[in-house]
């Protein structure tokens, strides 16, 4: 599943709608310290959002930055007219209270979808933001006519930003869902159950051919950087190639997709006003 072309081409219809509509969308984007995916992530923010005329406003801080002065900055952004959408990169470091930023941001300029009060629209099943991530990856699904209702889907992660709000979204596309994660037993006999496979562990290559069934659709939103500079995912791409049937690559699968619907969210935001 090509997530690179879809994205462009989400991308030219948001140009074309930013430019018609006369909008001017504006996303303030904090990254505090250095962790590489989310590098990765504010580089190709900062182009897409260019191109589409989204305006960026970047802040990168320090690790050292105090919880405080984080917090005075979303407040300033909260209350600023002008900023349409606030994304603060995660992981942030372990001084940093994580769910105290999370939900020192205004829902209604929450453009990640992380906000509890939005996790929880989510979870009854009346989004109105949602976490990018998984939007990106049922937009790829369903792009490719992939419909969820009734499948088995396994997802491999339980975090915030992946796992939990993906499980949702699925079952609320009528899927059957199980989560698993490091305390699962007997992953392999899971994830070969899946009709619908999503990986987010962040361990490179971690699943081979081995934990799906031929035929399977695997969904690879791992992003790490090995040694050599290269960027590979959670699965080995290689050896699920002859059995899935839909494969997601890395780089070029979820990723652009993530930022497509970044940059999506942030104009459904600029036109609500
Ligand atoms: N392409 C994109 O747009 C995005 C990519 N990413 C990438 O996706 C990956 C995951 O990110 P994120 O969800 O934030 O990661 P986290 O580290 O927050 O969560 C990883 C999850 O995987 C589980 N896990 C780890 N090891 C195993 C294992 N051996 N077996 C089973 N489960 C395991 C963990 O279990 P437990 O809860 O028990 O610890 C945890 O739930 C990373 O590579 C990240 O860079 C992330 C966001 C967006
Ligand atoms: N608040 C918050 N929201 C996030 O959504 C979030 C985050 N924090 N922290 C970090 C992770 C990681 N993440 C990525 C998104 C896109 C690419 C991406 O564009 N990947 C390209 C890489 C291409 C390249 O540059 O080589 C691809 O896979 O093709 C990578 C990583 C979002 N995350």
């Amino acid at each position: 599943m090509d997530g690179k072309k879809l994205a462009q081409e989400i991308r030219t219809q948001l140009k074309d709608e930013v430019a018609q509509n006369g909008l001017v969308p504006r996303l303030a984007v904090i990254l505090v310290g250095d962790d590489p995916a989310s590098q990765v992530y504010v580089r190709n923010k900062q182009r897409a959002a260019e191109k589409i005329g989204i305006k960026t406003v970047d802040h990168h801080l320090p690790a050292t930055v105090g919880q405080e002065a984080l917090l005075d900055l979303i407040y300033q952004y909260n209350e600023d007219p002008n900023i349409h959408g606030i994304l603060v990169q995660l992981p942030l470091p372990d001084s940093i209270d994580e769910a105290k930023i999370t939900h020192a941001i205004s829902p209604q300029k929450d453009v990640d979808g992380f906000h509890p009060i939005n996790l929880g629209h989510l979870f009854m099943n009346k989004p109105y933001s949602l976490p990018c991530t998984p939007r990106g990856i049922m937009e790829l699904l369903a792009h490719y006519k992939i419909n969820p209702s009734g499948k088995d889907v396994v997802i491999v992660g339980r975090s915030n930003i992946v796992g939990r709000p993906m499980a949702a979204l699925m079952l609320n596309a009528d899927a059957t869902v199980t989560v698993t994660h490091s305390r699962t037993r007997n992953l392999a006999q899971k994830t070969r159950q899946a009709d619908i496979l999503i990986v987010a562990t962040g361990q490179a290559q971690m699943l081979d051919a081995s934990y799906i069934k031929e035929g399977a659709v695997v969904v690879d939103v791992g992003v790490n950087r090995l040694e050599d500079g290269s960027l590979v995912g959670d699965v080995d791409f290689e050896s699920m190639l002859g059995k899935a049937a839909y494969l997601t690559p890395v780089p070029g699968g979820v990723g652009p997709m993530t930022i497509a619907m970044l940059m999506k969210q942030t104009v459904e935001f600029a036109q609500r006003g």
